[in-house]
């Protein structure tokens, strides 16, 4: 369970998140909203340890991640994709998820040198565990090709791969649909709904496809200026007036 609880960060004069709380549970969906310039990012940002918070308490499982450093939040199972796909070049679909996968090796100096039984048995696990990151996004049977070659869909999936094979608790998609044509995005909805389903972890979604993530969240925390200004279900905040004005300025 991930509890975060009134963070906030500032850039010099520049608040970028006030006062952001959130609790999301395996199993649930979250999708995060608002203009440009709302603070969307800087959250994830936070929450991943890329910026530490200036105030305020991120909680994953009853420990503390708040002040940990980048890759020890990973390892505690938050896993993320970024806005601007960020895929190894010149590199296979399996090997960039490869990348990604931490095996926390156990074969000794030896074996990095020389392929022994521990280190065959391990690559061979870390192969599989991957295959299967690629099988759950449906793209195993582009697991030979190079990323570069692949439709811009397929890249995004790719990315989100390379998030499971970080086993993670808390999965956080920034902005997955961007680029994405409307069948990508329906293909894309469906493969988030499949995989909260699975109760492994929680999504936190942020996206600007406001009927995707209008379609899948349980809950939706609407940002506007690096405050909270309303969460709810989808039709609470589709509702609320200040939202409205958020997003279409305010009625004369
Ligand atoms: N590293 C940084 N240094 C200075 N200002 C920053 C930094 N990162 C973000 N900001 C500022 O913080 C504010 C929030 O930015 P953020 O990227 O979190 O918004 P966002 O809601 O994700 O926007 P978008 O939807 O355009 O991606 C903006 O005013 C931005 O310019």
């Amino acid at each position: 369970m991930l509890e975060i609880t009134r963070i906030h960060k500032n850039f010099g004069g520049i608040v970028a998140v006030q006062d952001f709380s959130l609790t999301a549970s395996q199993g649930e969906i979250h999708g995060i909203i608002g203009p440009n310039g709302a603070g969307k990012t800087t959250i994830f940002n936070v929450i991943s340890g890329i910026y530490a918070a200036d105030q305020g308490t991120v909680i994953l499982d009853g420990h503390d991640i708040t002040r940990l450093e980048q890759h020890k939040i990973a390892r505690k199972g938050i896993a993320r994709t970024f806005q601007n796909i960020r895929l190894f070049k010149g590199l296979s679909v399996l090997h960039n998820v490869m990348c990604a996968f931490d095996s926390q090796t156990r074969y000794s100096i030896l074996g990095a040198f020389i392929p022994t039984r521990l280190r065959r048995e391990e690559e061979k696990h870390g192969h599989d565990v991957c295959m299967a990151c690629l099988a759950r996004v449906g793209m195993e049977k582009y697991a030979d090709e190079m990323p570069e070659n692949l439709p811009y869909g397929h890249q995004r999936r790719l990315e989100i791969a390379r998030a499971l094979a970080c086993h993670p608790s808390i999965l956080l998609l920034d902005e997955p649909a961007a680029g994405l044509n409307p069948t990508e995005v329906s293909e894309l909805s469906d493969l988030i709904v499949s995989l909260a389903e699975s109760k492994d972890f929680a999504v936190l979604l942020i996206e600007h496809r406001l009927e995707l993530v209008m379609s899948i969240s349980q809950l939706i925390h609407v940002q506007n200026f690096g405050k909270t200004i309303a969460t709810g279900t989808p039709e609470e905040v589709k509702a609320n007036p200040a939202v409205i004005e958020a997003y279409l300025g305010k009625e004369e």
